[in-house]
Order: C-alpha cells, then sequence, then structure tokens
C-alpha cells in the first residue's frame, strides 16, 4: 500500500496541530495557503473505516448539498489511494458539550439564543430533506462568533421518498435516542430529531441528561417511559415546552415547524426564527469571482463556469474561503499563486 505523504493536501493547505479524534477520524487545524483562511481536516485512512466508509460517504454526500450559517460548511475533499480529508469549517469555540459542562448549566436566555440556532439548523436541514439522527452536545460546535454550527452528518439520513418516509437502521446515542427509535421501530427522521433537540434543551437549561444510567436495559426503559425529573429552577414555560418535545408517542410531538413560533422560542424576540440559508447553495459572489479570475487568470465568465461546478477540489474551497473571508469583514484578496 503506497504511503500517503499527504502531499495532495500539502500542495493547497499548512497544517498545524491534532484539535480532536474519536473513532476512525482525527481532526487537525490547519490554513488554507491562498486565502490564509484556518480550516478544520478531518483525515480517515481508508483502512480503519472498514464497513464504516459507506456512512462517511453518505456524510460527504450531505455535506454537499448542505450550506447554512448553523451548519458546519464542507470546502473540499481529498482522497489518495490510502486517505480521505475533509476541509472544514474552522469553530474555534469547541463543543458545545464542553461549554456547558464549564458553566455546569446554562441561563434560560443563554439557552434561548443558542435553541434558536439549533431551531434554525435543523428546520433547514429537514428542508432539505435529511435528518440528522444524532443530535448531542457534541455535535454543536461554537464558531469565533460564538455561534453553534451542526456537525457530523455520518448519520443523517434522506429517505428516497422524503422525510414522510420510516427509517428503520437503529443509530445515534442511546441517551439523546428517541423511544421509537431504541425499540427498534420504524420511525420519521425529523420526529426523532425533534425528541433528541428535547433531551438537548433539558442538558443546555439542567447541565444533566434527562434519562441516564449506566445499564443500558434501565437506561432504555427509563427512555421509553418518557418519565424525567423537572429541577426546581426550572420556569414553567421550559417545563411545557420540554414537555411538548419529549413526547413518547411520536404524533404528540412538536414539529420543527412548530418550534419556529413556539411561545418560548419568541420570549423576548419580537420574530420567529429564522431558518432559511444565508449562504444558499449555488450563490455566486462577484467580488469573489473577480479575485480569482484575475488569480487564475481565467476571463470572469470561464471562472464562473469553473466554480459552478462545485467539485469540492481546490477551485470550491477558494471560492466558499473567499466568500468567509468576506463574510468576515476581510479584504477579498487571493496571496499571489506562488
Ligand atoms: C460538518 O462538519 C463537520 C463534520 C464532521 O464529520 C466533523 C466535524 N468536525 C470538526 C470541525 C471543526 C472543528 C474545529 O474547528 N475545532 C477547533 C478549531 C480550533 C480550536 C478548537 C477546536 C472540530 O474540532 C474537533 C473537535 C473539537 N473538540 C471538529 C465537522
Amino acid at each position: 500500500m503506497p504511503v500517503d505523504n499527504a502531499s495532495e493536501l500539502l500542495k493547497y493547505y499548512e497544517v498545524y496541530e491534532t484539535i480532536g479524534s474519536g473513532g476512525f477520524a482525527k481532526v487537525k487545524l490547519g490554513r488554507h495557503i491562498l486565502t490564509g483562511e484556518k480550516v478544520a481536516i478531518k483525515i480517515m485512512d481508508k483502512k480503519d473505516l472498514g464497513d464504516d466508509l459507506p456512512r462517511v460517504k453518505m456524510e460527504m454526500e450531505a455535506m454537499k448539498n448542505l450550506s447554512h450559517q448553523h451548519v458546519c460548511r464542507l470546502y473540499h475533499i481529498i482522497e489518495t489511494a490510502s486517505r480521505i480529508y475533509m476541509v472544514i469549517e474552522y469553530c474555534p469555540g469547541g463543543e458545545l458539550f464542553d461549554y456547558i459542562v464549564a458553566k455546569d448549566r446554562l441561563s434560560e436566555e443563554e439557552t434561548r439564543v443558542f435553541f434558536r440556532q439549533i431551531i434554525s439548523a435543523l428546520a433547514y436541514v429537514h428542508s432539505q430533506g435529511y435528518a440528522h439522527r444524532d443530535l448531542k452536545p457534541e455535535n454543536l460546535l461554537i464558531d469565533e462568533g460564538h455561534n453553534l454550527k451542526l456537525i457530523d452528518f455520518g448519520l443523517c439520513a434522506r429517505p428516497k421518498g422524503g422525510l414522510g418516509y420510516e427509517l428503520m437502521t437503529c443509530c445515534g446515542s442511546p441517551a439523546y435516542a428517541a423511544p421509537e427509535l431504541i425499540q427498534g421501530k420504524a420511525y420519521i427522521g425529523s420526529e426523532a430529531d425533534v425528541w433528541s433537540m428535547g433531551v438537548l434543551l433539558y442538558a443546555l437549561l439542567c447541565g444533566y441528561l434527562p434519562f441516564d444510567d449506566d445499564n443500558c436495559m434501565v437506561l432504555y426503559r427509563k427512555i421509553t417511559s418518557g418519565h424525567y425529573k423537572n429541577p426546581h429552577w426550572l420556569s414553567p414555560g421550559s417545563i411545557l415546552l420540554l414537555n411538548q418535545m419529549m413526547q413518547v408517542e411520536p404524533k404528540r410531538r412538536l414539529t420543527v415547524r412548530q418550534l419556529l413560533d413556539h411561545p418560548w422560542v419568541m420570549k423576548g424576540y419580537s420574530s420567529p426564527v429564522e431558518w432559511h440559508s444565508t449562504r444558499p447553495l449555488g450563490h455566486i459572489d462577484e467580488d469573489c469571482i473577480t479575485e480569482m479570475a484575475v488569480s487564475l487568470r481565467r476571463s470572469k465568465q470561464s471562472t464562473v463556469q469553473l466554480v459552478s461546478e462545485w467539485k469540492y477540489d481546490q477551485t470550491t474551497a477558494t471560492y466558499l474561503l473567499l466568500l468567509a473571508k468576506k463574510q468576515r469583514g476581510r479584504p477579498v484578496r487571493l496571496r499571489a499563486e506562488a
């Protein structure tokens, strides 16, 4: 097996320290040389992937179709003989999980800011026909603007007939999994995601889980019973919302659409959750095209055509990172091509 010399990766990125590792992947910090933008680089050895390879392919396909202010963005895929590299949006605030642990629990007001972003992300993901199926604080990262980004679409599903169709594969983390999912029943992905959002909301407001036990059979019984304690500091509004989301019967559960303007979600706000993407797929930004055309010594028109192929190669990465740079208020400039 040819040893991977990462030459393809190092052509376009400086690679720094490892910032996360788990399962079959590790994540390193990186910097895109042409734009100077920082990135996260998820590195997977194909030999370690085994039968997880289809899951990785599924995630990459999903991420190519998802572009949203609260979903971590995929910029570049580099596949070599032995490895897959995914270049992803940089989220230096770390995991929401660690943030909750550090603060013990969040106030209702701070929870509401984050929860509105989670609703925005899921409303968008569902509108694209996907269910995430592994919602938990570890899969929500905080970016440099202190905003949440949904990550890890390795377990997401896009049923052929649309989200209304039933899924069978049991997956995700038990503590956040809906009763119908752990009972192996046919379930609707978006309904299972709402249950997990309820568990997430509870974790934000309480600092611990509504259903927890070291023995997984006891844990399953707690989840399928749907009984959990409401600590004294929860407001009546929070207690009601949690109850409406953690309904054992999926059809009695709130939908993500109903969450958009739910009274608890609206408290202190004058408008429902804005869930449409502010960075729609296929959007072509004039300034970025102009800078790339100059750098690539191509006409603007041929640059638009090249970018619009969305191959998730160096061209896609350069365009998206230049756009990210512009959105951060930095000059829309590329380093002179070496
Ligand atoms: C869709 O986005 C995905 C998919 C996926 O499968 C994995 C990830 N993982 C990421 C993405 C970004 C970071 C990151 O930027 N972390 C970071 C940067 C600077 C300082 C500290 C952290 C990432 O971090 C690794 C885990 C952090 N505990 C993982 C995104």
